[in-house]
């Protein structure tokens, strides 16, 4: 997978370079570019923002950078990339969105900041990119890196090589509707609390079973609109114990 990242603050796709992240880019599965907005900008000043037509607070990210920064990406493309562009309007990323960007070939990241990019950008884009407009929540961040760093990692993770052990993808929160279960190392008595004394029974049949039966417990306790329909009761009537 190819991932392009357009911001006017490159330093904070550094952790890019790190974890499994990291190392996936070494290996080879991932082909990760971050870009410098400013330097798609012609003026001594670098300019990549001015007022806002019609008034109101902050400034506005100009389209002659963007279009000038997405067009040399477009140019590089092998197939039409997906251009992600994070922002608190955005349609609410999860899980089911993650599986289906680790799909993609080419996801590109472009990272507003001030007041946003000028909507002509995204009309502009059309022509050369799918464009998916991504929140990460109901709160506004101050630009589009952190959305970006937390996407990236959501996707990359998905890819096969990435993480080391398939296998834990597959007991995660939200990866398949539940929470995930509780889970506890050595030692099995500390500072008064003990393991649960099944995880050291060595009966795989009942680990599964009460592991399976936490999940339920703590996404009815926490998420219980993660449940299916009507099984979504309150935690008082499956008498929860968070
Ligand atoms: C100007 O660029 C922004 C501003 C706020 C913001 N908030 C996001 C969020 O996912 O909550 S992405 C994003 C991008």
């Amino acid at each position: 997978m190819r991932l392009d990242v357009v911001s006017i603050f490159p330093a904070y796709l550094a952790p890019l370079d790190l974890s499994l992240i990291g190392k996936a880019r070494r290996d080879g599965l991932l082909d990760v570019r971050v870009h410098d907005l400013r330097d798609f900008t012609h003026d001594r000043h670098r300019t990549v923002d001015d007022t806002p037509y019609g008034g109101g607070a902050g400034m506005v990210m100009k389209p002659e950078p963007w279009a000038a920064a997405l067009d040399s990406i477009a140019g590089q493309a092998d197939s039409r990339p997906t251009l992600i562009i994070p922002g608190p309007g955005g349609q609410r990323f999860d899980q089911q969105m993650a599986r289906e960007l680790a799909g993609r070939s080419h996801l590109v990241f472009a990272c507003g900041r001030y007041e946003g990019i000028d909507e002509r950008v995204y009309q502009r884009a059309a022509r050369d990119f799918d464009v998916r407009i991504v929140s990460l929540g109901d709160y506004v961040l101050n630009g589009g890196e952190v959305a970006a760093l937390a996407i990236i990692e959501a996707v990359a993770r998905l890819l096969p090589g990435v993480i080391g052990n398939a296998a834990s993808l597959v007991e995660e929160s939200h990866e398949d509707g539940l929470l995930e279960y509780p889970v506890y190392t050595k030692p099995d008595h500390w500072q008064g609390h003990s393991v649960p004394e099944v995880l050291l029974s060595g009966d795989h049949g009942r680990i599964a079973a009460w592991r399976h039966e936490q999940r339920l417990q703590r996404t009815a306790a926490r998420r219980p609109d993660l449940l299916p329909r009507p099984a979504a009761a309150s935690a008082g009537e499956l008498n929860i114990v968070v």
